[in-house]
């Protein structure tokens, strides 16, 4: 049975599949306000390594109930990664969709789950078109020094291997607010972090990214809920010789097994971890905060100084405490927070008035960035 009310106004179908949620949204098409709550549907982990070409089940009923009670012009959808080939909004057809479905090995956690969904939807009674948008949109002039690895030009030019940078739409939309909040500056430095189930940081002068954590695929840099983040690549190496891992063993360690929820012993929610007194919980807190001070500190370096830092995603919109011990200590930084800080509505501002680094946490809306993305492109 229907649960949405219908809603008769023409709207576009936002759908954001993340490493631990589907979150979605319709937009009146005309005033591309929001016209329906974003309500995120659980879903299961993806499957690691497993083959793209599998059946895909009819769309799920959330989905369904969406399309049946809304006039959907168009789907909006965010995939992680296009490869070398996408950055720009996509419409979708069938042969870029057959490319699309080889990119899954690139971004496991995420790829899988948009690509079920466009299949899905390609599948409906409905044959609405569907627009893909990608994360590293925002990303794709990082400067030269940030986009490469220390690897032969050989293998570099062969694949095209770069910093491709990802949770692009969450990170613009952390610079809006940013440029909201201090428009009178026009020559700015920025920290932005994005903090859910995959965590990323970027570095950010007036307003253009010039370096992110995330890198080839999203498994690069901070710690993350079931991803390793940076690991010394010789380790691995020796691991796989030690295991007899193959590349599907080697994928399903380190973005299934790894992160907190691998360190602290199977703890999922990061609320949990940070409530826990146990050692080993503890630990993979301290080493989730000792990542982002690190990366803060290398990003203060590459920027010559810093104006502010907006923090983001599940962790810090939820979660003002962390967000604190995030910061703390960072005194030499110039770092100075309000104490004591409550939960409260966000945005919120962490920090004293004469601080002079300013930190905010803010909802970033992916949703709104994905659309002023594609509004550059099409009209609907
Ligand atoms: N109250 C909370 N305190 C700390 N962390 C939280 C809280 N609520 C949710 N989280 C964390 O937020 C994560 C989800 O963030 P989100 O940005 O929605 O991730 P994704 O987009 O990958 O699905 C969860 O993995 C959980 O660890
Ligand atoms: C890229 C990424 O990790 O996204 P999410 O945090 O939504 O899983
Ligand atoms: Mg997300």
């Amino acid at each position: 049975m229907s649960s949405l009310p219908r809603y008769d106004k023409p709207v576009l179908l936002v759908l954001n599949p993340g490493s631990s949620s589907i979150k979605w949204s319709t937009h009146n098409v005309s005033a591309l306000e929001y016209a329906g709550a974003t309500v995120p549907v659980a879903i299961g982990q993806a499957g690691v390594g497993q083959s793209a070409a599998q059946t895909y089940p009819g769309a799920p009923p959330w989905l369904t109930d969406v399309l049946t009670n809304h006039d959907v012009r168009a789907v909006i959808i965010r995939v992680v990664h296009g490869g070398s080939e996408y950055l720009k909004p996509l419409p979708i057809n069938d042969d870029n969709f057959r490319q699309l479905q080889t990119l899954i090995p690139l971004a496991p956690l995420h790829n899988k789950a948009a690509i079920e969904l466009i299949e899905q939807l390609r599948n409906t009674r409905f044959s609405i078109p569907v627009f893909a948008v990608f994360d590293s949109e925002f990303f794709s002039d990082l400067p030269v020094l940030s986009q490469i690895y220390g690897l032969s030009v050989a293998l570099t030019e062969k694949y095209r291997l770069r910093r491709y940078g990802f949770h692009g739409f969450a990170h613009e939309s952390m610079v809006k607010h940013w440029e909201a909040v201090k428009p009178k500056a026009e020559h700015y430095t920025l920290v932005t972090a994005q903090l859910g189930s995959g965590c990323s940081m970027a570095a950010i002068r007036d307003g253009k990214p010039v370096d992110t954590t995330m890198g080839f695929t999203p498994n690069e840099g901070l710690l993350m809920r079931t991803r390793s983040g940076d690991i010394d690549p010789g380790l691995l190496t020796w691991l796989q010789w030690q295991e007899g891992w193959t590349p599907e063993d080697t994928d399903r360690v380190l973005n299934c097994e790894s992160g907190w929820r691998g360190l602290s012993g199977g703890i999922d929610n990061m609320a949990d971890l940070f409530a826990s007194e146990q050692f080993q919980h503890q630990l993979a807190f301290d080493f989730f905060r000792y990542r982002f001070q690190k990366t803060l500190g290398a990003y203060f370096a590459i920027l010559g100084g810093l104006d502010g830092i907006v923090l983001s995603g599940g962790i810090a919109e939820n979660n003002v405490d962390i967000c604190c011990r995030l910061l703390s200590g960072l005194s030499h930084l110039g770092i100075a927070l309000k104490e004591p800080l409550v939960q409260s509505a966000l945005p919120l501002i962490l920090s004293q008035p004469a601080s002079p680094v300013q930190c905010w946490v803010v909802a970033a809306d992916e949703a709104d960035s994905m659309l002023r993305s594609i509004q550059h492109h099409f009209s609907f």
